[in-house]
């Protein structure tokens, strides 16, 4: 049978050839290769935060759960599936949804939705993508692919565009309730860097119906009123749980929201009807001296109390980090930065490098643990 953590020796193998892996293993030396390749501005798009208090938080709080191995248990047979509205993933993987990829390579998402469809990793394309959901559906075949949505103004563009993300097969609407406003961040400030303003990002905009015929010029002649009608429809600071209830209506997709931290918040998101919670800070961009994540998780499962799935990024780098959530209460995990740093560095070989490296880590540290089964982790892997 083959197991994830078969990687390994594919590396050391090669390396018996003379070859060295292509990618630094360490994720940190990853980063730095990748800020190596990368413009200033790009570099820190990505990296930064708002402040960096919470986005080190997000590390370090991992290192308070520790994990308790348990010896002679069979582990020969690994199985890393994890079921969410009813598909059958083969890993508790999916990619974070990270906006305006063009920054980093002009391929952008469509290199990493090759990468997330060869791994059976699902996508989670942002909206503020640049290249549209159509266009990226195309190059995925039936791969599982989910849709992040940027809960814009009127009610006519989000029906648009969760009604178009039905259309082209996507599985789930994610919709971040952590950014009605972009957070005050130091590093995109020092650089007067905001890649949406020269138009960056918008495809699932500037294609979109209802979005150009208010344009006074077509964005292939003249890209500012695109963008300035972008800032007006991008986020609502208005909205409230109720107005959940015409998300509902407009689509029959699994609606989950992402940026829970607060299990009142969870609470209330169940009573609103959601289908699932993914538990995030953002990265640490956006509230800066907030919770870590990792430390929200297990108060928003114990809420939750397996009603919905409870997904969980921010901090995801290892394969102990994967199992920590899992022990804590996460169905499956986002993976984020990480993989924007092979996108930097390899494009689509680079992405998928990464997301093999994370699943052959996970795999070894679970049977290395003592568990065969991902499902089977609970809080027992923790130390109490
Ligand atoms: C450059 C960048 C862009 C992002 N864009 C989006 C986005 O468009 N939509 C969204 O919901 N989250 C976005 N996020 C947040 C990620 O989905 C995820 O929550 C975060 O990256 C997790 O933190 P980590 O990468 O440090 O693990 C973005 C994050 C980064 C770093
Ligand atoms: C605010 C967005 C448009 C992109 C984003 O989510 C981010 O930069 O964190």
């Amino acid at each position: 049978m083959a197991h994830y953590g078969d990687h390994q020796l594919q590396i050391y193998q090669a390396g018996l050839k003379g070859a060295r892996p292509r990618l630094p293993m360490r994720m940190e030396d990853l980063e730095d290769a990748a800020h190596a390749v990368l413009s200033r501005e790009s570099y820190w798009y990505v990296a930064g935060g708002a402040g960096e208090i919470t986005m080190d938080a997000n590390r370090t709080a991992f290192d308070k759960y520790r994990i308790h191995p348990r010896m002679l248990t069979d582990v020969s047979e690994r199985d890393l599936s994890v079921t969410l509205f009813d598909r059958i993933l083969p890993s508790p993987l999916l990619l974070a949804p990270i906006g305006v990829q063009s920054i980093i390579r002009p391929e952008a998402e469509l290199a990493v939705a090759r990468a997330a469809a060869a791994t059976n990793v699902p996508m989670i394309l942002s909206t503020v993508s640049a290249h549209s959901m159509e266009r990226v559906a195309e190059t995925m075949g039936d791969a599982p692919r989910w849709f992040q949505l940027y809960w814009p103004r009127s009610p006519e563009l989000a029906a648009s565009f969760v009604q178009r993300a039905e259309q082209a097969g996507y599985e789930a609407v994610v919709v971040t309730l952590d950014t009605k406003m972009m957070a005050w961040r130091a590093r995109d400030l020092q650089n007067a860097f905001l890649p949406f303003l020269n138009g960056q990002g918008l495809a699932n905009y500037t294609s979109d119906p209802w979005f150009r015929d208010g344009l006074e010029r077509p964005p292939e002649e003249d890209m500012w009123p695109a963008v300035r009608r972008w800032a007006g429809e991008f986020a609502d600071p208005s909205k409230t749980w109720k107005d959940l209830a015409t998300l509902r209506e407009a689509t029959k997709l699994p609606i989950l929201v992402k940026g829970i931290v607060h299990p009142d918040d969870a609470r209330l998101a169940l009573e609103h009807g959601v289908d699932g919670i993914v538990v995030s800070n953002h990265g640490g961009r956006q509230v800066d001296g907030s919770i870590a994540a990792i430390d929200a998780l297990p108060g928003v499962a114990t809420m939750v109390n397996g009603r919905v799935p409870v997904l969980f990024d921010s901090g995801i780098r290892t394969g102990s980090d994967v199992l920590k959530a899992k022990a804590l209460g996460a169905d499956a995990v986002l993976l984020g930065r990480p993989y924007i740093w092979g996108l930097a560095l390899d494009g689509e070989d680079g992405v998928r490098e990464v997301i093999k490296r994370v699943l052959a880590d996970v795999d070894l540290t679970m049977a290395l643990a003592g568990k065969a089964q991902f499902a089977e982790v609970d809080g027992s892997l923790l130390v109490d």
